[in-house]
């Protein structure tokens, strides 16, 4: 009765599991859950929803009331309503993704420095050399019954390596040994399973169920893998006395207040950075591959522009080169609007708010603190009215004419405002040398393996698709 109580319209929730049955049956996605029930409130600018014990939550329709959440009432919105308790995941508590208040503003602005486009581009010959190592993988061929890669494998294995390489400056060995610490690590923490059925249900919808069940973020024994390298490689820089351009250097190189940061501020930012920096990545790559294999019209659009831009720079992948690879850009944010890998966030309202009317003529309405803010990100970004045809894969809709004709809240895969993703420009420029590397050399097909339309699993938090994105890489005959 909650939200009936304070006039606001919704679907009528369920015991307990609210409004998020099929997400709790593993049936969908909850980001095509609130999808559900952002088509079916189509004059609301918002709607009351119910999600799992019956918390009660606003799902956001309205831009402006978007951009209210992000922008404009950044003080009564800062927080994502996600809990951690700090003695299970000690390294989640340097996640600003996870933190709240002035502690957010502490890691951001520790964190900030590294990501600036003068140190993004500082990392590139760092990413440069893992693609050297990507193209030869993939020239050898795939190792497998089904003679294929599976996209979101091959380009865990690409950003693992980058992570190690830029991160900790170390050779992650994803591409030579199956058995590496860093493979396996991706491996856990991400791919579809019970157990990140139950993380994300517990870490992201019930925190104090997933304190009861005693579910961290990270797994544990990843916690310990973590914290082991890098106290090695924190104590074998100090004793080499070697600098490497890379985040271990850079965030040790940080000074808070004149004083550099301690040993576990170092390693909590690292294990930030390589947990944030991996997955986002590899699944904006994968999906992207697997748009292009089945719209060969835009793959061969692709192809061309890499040819005209990379003869220019001797037929190598450089910094400057990406600069000039607009239409690939514009592939990846199309991409990046089909399938958004953080397909909903969630806000917390810390103050009583008061919201506009939820239908026109209506009466304001005021919510507690406390109550969760939904911004459904995959539904807007396939509302026929912000995106003509949205099951069309259209990178047309990023060039700078139309990107700027259309209000900037219909995109939000990176987020917006302040707490916009801190790692945009590094994950598009890690994400772009990769695609580069491989579409410049390879024409990609779909193998039939592949279910289409592909459909994200219920089980991970963060997109990822449910039965795989199988593909074959034929190599390109170029004209000299
Ligand atoms: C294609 C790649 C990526 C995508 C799509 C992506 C997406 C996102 C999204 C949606 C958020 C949440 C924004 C919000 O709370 O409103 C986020 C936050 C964050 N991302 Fe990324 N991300 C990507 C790459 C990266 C990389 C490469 C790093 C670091 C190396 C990174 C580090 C972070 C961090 C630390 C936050 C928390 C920021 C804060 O709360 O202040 N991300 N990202």
């Amino acid at each position: 009765n909650h939200w009936r109580r304070c006039g606001v319209d919704g679907p009528v929730p369920l015991p307990l599991v609210g409004n998020l049955l099929e997400y709790i049956l593993a049936k969908k996605h909850f980001g095509e859950v609130y999808q559900k029930v952002y088509k079916s409130y189509s004059s609301a600018s918002y709607v009351g929803i119910y999600r799992l014990l019956n918390e009660p939550a606003i799902l956001v329709r309205d831009l402006d009331f978007v951009k209210d959440v992000f922008v404009r009432k950044f003080n009564a919105y800062h927080d994502n309503s996600v809990m951690i308790d700090p003695k299970l995941d000690p390294l989640a508590m340097s996640n600003p993704f996870y933190a709240k208040g002035d502690r957010w503003k502490l890691l951001r602005s520790q964190l900030a420095p590294l990501f600036t486009s003068s140190k993004v581009k500082s990392l590139f010959p760092l990413v440069y050399d893992v693609c050297q190592k990507f193209e030869k993988y993939v020239a050898r061929g795939p190792d497998n019954q089904y003679n294929a890669f599976e996209a979101k494998d091959l380009c865990s294995k690409f950003t693992i390596e980058v992570m190690a390489s830029c991160g900790f400056g170390l050779n992650g060995e994803a591409f030579t040994n199956p058995n590496s610490e860093f493979a396996k690590f991706g491996e856990q923490i991400y791919s579809p399973t019970f157990w990140t059925f139950l993380q994300s249900v517990g870490g992201h919808f019930l925190p104090p169920v997933s304190k009861i069940l005693r579910l961290p973020s990270i797994p544990k024994n990843i916690q310990r893998w973590l914290t082991i390298i890098a106290k090695e490689v924190i104590r074998r820089r100090e004793t080499e006395n070697g600098t490497r351009n890379d985040f271990l250097q850079l965030i040790s190189d940080t000074k808070e207040n004149d004083k550099i940061l301690s040993e576990n501020e170092v390693l909590g930012h690292c294990s930030t950075l390589l947990i944030e920096g991996f997955e986002t990545s590899s699944t904006l790559m994968a999906y992207c591959l697997y748009e292009l294999a089945i719209n060969p019209d835009i793959q061969k659009a692709v192809h061309e522009e890499l040819d005209r831009v990379l003869v220019k720079h001797n037929r190598t992948i450089t910094y400057e080169s990406l600069q000039e690879m607009n239409y690939l850009n514009s592939a990846m944010l199309e991409t990046l609007r089909m399938h958004p890998v953080m397909s909903a966030t969630v806000k917390l309202c810390t103050e009583d708010t008061e919201l506009p009317p939820q239908y026109p003529g209506g009466r304001p309405v005021t919510i507690p603190a406390g109550t969760s803010i939904v911004v459904p990100v995959m539904a807007i970004q396939y509302d026929p009215e912000l995106y003509p045809k949205p099951n069309t894969f259209n990178p047309e809709r990023f060039n700078d004419e139309n990107q700027g004709s259309r209000n900037k809240y219909s995109f939000l895969s990176f987020g917006e405002g302040p707490r916009i993703c801190i790692g945009m420009r590094f994950g598009m420029m890690q994400s772009k040398a990769g695609l580069a590397t491989i579409l410049y050399k390879y024409n990609v097909r779909l193998s039939p393996k592949t279910q289409v339309p592909t459909k994200p699993t219920p089980a991970t938090y963060l997109l990822n698709p449910e039965s795989g994105l199988w593909m074959n890489f034929e190599r390109r005959l170029r004209k000299l």
